[in-house]
């Protein structure tokens, strides 16, 4: 690698999210959500490809290497009247589902690039390869994973997975996946030690078909893939991730991008997590996104750039308090999963037709449920362990009653009986099931030592047992820290 590619090769990881207090209520510019920042992370590796000599390419590539059939190639081309850089998907041999995240992404990113570096226009986008690695908690568990949870020898092999050292990091660059050695059946191997879990899983299935826990993967592979992208392609003079204007850019930036990529459903408290971590949340006000041209459409570079960059610093309205947002001392959040998943659509859509139906009992639900998150980030930030229940126990209770009076799911019957048992496990300060509701992962406050996770998982083991389900505690913890570059020397044997 020389000097020059391996300064422009960088990896940068975004947290995922849990929405503690606050769901359908932050939707609403008057209220506030409290979102944490969580060790599961999305990491991006960006890189220059290396092609023979007289051989050249023009694409973008991005890959993810723990799921089947997902690498997407994207030619792209300038569009006349300003409509910015528009990327087409190429396909050769097998057909590839789209990924409608990563191809929306592409478009505003590039776009901005473009229109901010004006000597870039000149010579256009060398071809770069982006490899996305998430940490495992994002996705189920699969059901049937082989002892080397590798991707067996039927995955594709033009989808490099290299092999698994003992840290949990690969030993050589784009091995073909058909060196994992293939699943065992031989009661010998009963006996042999289990091999180490890697740290990035191969789910031995589609993106499509993996079971998602719920942490925010969307917002955080968006912000994760804008990171890169910019610190891959443009001067450190013009963006560099350490600096609070770069961060500002690059939260718009990944806002717009997965607000256009989501149908505009979202308030953005994901993607404000993503960027900046733990904090007190409101949104920006819808309007903000009104005006915009949608990519390929005249005028729409210079729009972008002018929403981004936001000179006047009087476009964005939305208040990210991280100094409001702490955890006491010895208190940690988990996750458990329940290796469902939710439709938040379709929630949001049949809850705020409930509010439009009965105003005033809404607003009340509304308000108190924002006096509940005020309180929680309370005696969250003064430390009042002790207390913790006496909130979380409530904002359970308000969420519940607005799923009653709304017909949706948002503690369902069964997430009751596993929190409310859960909640007696000694060690444990409160659960809610954050976010929209529903079956995606629930969080638990629990004081945060061995004997306690003893316990939680214990419970957790019977409580599966007994409902013929499968709950269990997830590796996952509530964290400050938002986006963030790694060292790329962890990273080197993914390097090309
Ligand atoms: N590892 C990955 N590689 C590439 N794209 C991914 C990856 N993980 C997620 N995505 C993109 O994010 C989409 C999932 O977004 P979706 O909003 O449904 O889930 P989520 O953000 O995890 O949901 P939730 O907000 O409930 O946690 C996928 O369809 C894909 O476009
Ligand atoms: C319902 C909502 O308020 C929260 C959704 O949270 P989650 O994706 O279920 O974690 C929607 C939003 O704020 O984007």
């Amino acid at each position: 690698m020389s000097d020059e590619s391996a300064t422009r090769t960088v990896v940068v990881s975004a947290p995922g999210k849990v929405l503690l207090a606050g769901g359908y209520i932050v939707l609403d510019r008057k209220h506030t959500g409290l979102v944490f920042g969580l060790s599961a992370r999305i990491h991006v590796l960006a890189q220059e490809i290396h092609t023979s000599a007289g051989v050249h390419l023009s694409e973008i590539v991005v890959q993810s290497p723990q799921f089947l059939n997902s690498t997407w190639r994207f030619g792209y081309h300038l569009v006349e009247d300003g409509g910015g850089i528009k990327v087409t998907q190429l396909q050769s041999g097998a057909p590839v589902e789209p990924n409608h995240f990563v191809e929306t992404t592409l478009n505003y990113v590039l776009t901005y690039i473009a229109q901010v570096d004006q000597s870039r226009a000149s010579h256009g986008f060398e071809p770069a390869s982006l490899l996305v690695l998430a940490d495992n908690d994002y996705y189920s568990k699969p059901k049937h994973s082989s002892a080397s949870d590798r991707p067996s020898s039927s995955s594709s092999a033009d989808e490099p997975f290299p092999p698994i050292s003992t840290d949990g990091a690969s030993t050589t660059a784009s091995a073909p996946s058909t060196s994992a050695p293939p699943p065992t059946t031989d009661p010998a191997a009963k006996t042999e030690p289990k091999p180490p879990r890697p740290r990035f899983r191969h789910f031995g299935t589609t993106l499509r078909h993996a079971h998602k826990t719920g942490l925010g993967s969307s917002a955080a592979i968006v912000t994760s893939l804008t990171a890169a992208l910019l610190s891959h392609y443009l001067p450190a003079s013009l963006f560099d991730l350490s600096t609070p204007s770069s961060r500002r850019v690059l939260h718009n930036l990944a806002q717009v991008a997965h607000c256009s990529a989501q149908g505009k459903i979202g308030s953005g408290f994901d993607v404000a997590s993503a960027v900046y971590g733990s904090c007190l949340y409101r949104r920006f006000s819808p309007a903000l996104l009104a005006r915009l041209p949608s990519p390929g459409e005249s005028g729409f570079a210079a729009a972008l750039a002018a929403l981004v960059d936001d000179e006047g610093g009087d476009l964005w309205d939305c208040e990210i308090r991280k100094e409001a947002v702490s955890l006491p001392p010895g208190v940690a959040i988990r996750m458990c999963d329940v290796d469902c998943g939710t439709q938040t659509v379709s929630m949001v859509k049949k809850v705020h037709e409930w509010r439009d139906k009965n105003k005033e009992q809404a607003a009340e639900t509304y308000d108190g449920l924002q006096a509940r998150v005020d309180e929680l980030a309370g005696l969250l930030r003064e430390h009042r362990t002790e207390e913790i229940w006496s909130v979380m126990g409530p904002v359970r209770d308000i969420m519940r009653g607005m799923g009653e009076a709304s017909g949706v799911p948002i503690e369902p019957e069964s997430q009751t009986a596993m929190l409310n048992a859960l909640e007696g496990v000694e060690g444990v300060l409160g659960s809610v099931v954050p976010g929209a509701g529903g079956y995606d992962a629930a969080a638990v406050v629990m004081r945060d030592d061995v004997e306690t996770e003893k316990r939680v998982r214990g419970f957790l083991r019977e409580w599966s047992a007994k409902n013929e389900i499968q709950v269990r505690l997830m590796k996952v913890k509530g964290e400050t820290e938002g986006v963030r570059k790694e060292d790329v020397g962890g990273f080197k044997l993914w390097l090309q």
